[in-house]
């Protein structure tokens, strides 16, 4: 199990840390890494029959590539990608191949087809969550911009809510606040999906 995060206590140092290590991870590494990530992700969809999943396009060392997404697809599976509407719930679209992306703010690639509104998420069986870091408990550090805290009350009530992050990046303990949604699973490329909490 990882030790990171033993000096770090708020969430501030904790997204400044990890981001660096994620910046200075060599892209070997990233790629064996998506690889695995691949593998255990199909398995699981065929495993739990999901027809339907919120994914995202991995920016800054995110887990995951865009070969990942077009494998979802090829699988059979409905992909919707998100898309920022300022500081409210986050819009949905439909992810059908690398041509269905453009550049949007914040360095993100987003999908230009038509929004399906901020229910969209209802319509996904599984909601894969990009995050800096998931705890034992299912706490998640995101990006800080509290968009998955606003956009997740509005998925299916059973939709199983999945963090991925990179295997040293699933801890025992994060900072947490009120309105930290609590997660189900975490996707790591060596662990799999591991169901949340952990009991100890
Ligand atoms: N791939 C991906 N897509 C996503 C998210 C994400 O975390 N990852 N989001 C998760 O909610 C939403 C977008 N929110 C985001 C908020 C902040 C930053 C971010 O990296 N901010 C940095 C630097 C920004 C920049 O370089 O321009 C920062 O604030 O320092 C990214 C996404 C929806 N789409
Ligand atoms: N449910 C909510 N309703 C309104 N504002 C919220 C909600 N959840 C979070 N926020 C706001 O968003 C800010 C950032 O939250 P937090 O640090 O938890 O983001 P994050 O989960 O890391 O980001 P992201 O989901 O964008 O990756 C909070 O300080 C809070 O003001």
């Amino acid at each position: 199990m990882s030790s990171l995060g033993e000096t770090w206590t708020t969430k501030v140092e904790w997204r400044r840390a990890l981001r660096r290590r994620r910046r200075e991870l060599a892209g070997t590494t990233r790629s064996a890494e998506d690889r695995a990530l691949r593998g255990a992700l199909l398995s699981w969809l065929r495993e739990r029959g999901i027809r339907t999943v919120c994914g995202y396009v991995p920016v800054r060392g995110e887990p995951g590539s865009p070969e990942t997404l077009d494998a979802v697809l090829a699988e059979g599976c409905r992909v919707l990608l998100p898309v920022v509407v300022g500081a409210e719930p986050l819009d949905w679209a439909d992810y059908t191949g690398p041509d269905s992306l453009r550049p949007a703010d914040l360095g993100l690639l987003e999908p230009a087809g038509p929004r399906l509104g901020q229910r969209g998420i209802a319509e996904a069986d599984a909601v894969l969550i990009p995050a800096l870091a998931v705890d034992h408990r299912g706490i998640r550090l995101g990006q800080g911009g509290g968009h998955y805290d606003r956009s997740l009350p509005l998925a299916a009530p059973g939709a199983l809510l999945v963090g991925v992050v990179r295997d040293e990046e699933f801890v025992a303990q994060l900072p947490d606040e009120p309105h930290d949604v609590r997660l189900d699973a975490v996707l790591t490329p060596e662990r799999g999906v591991v169901p949340l909490p952990v009991v100890t």
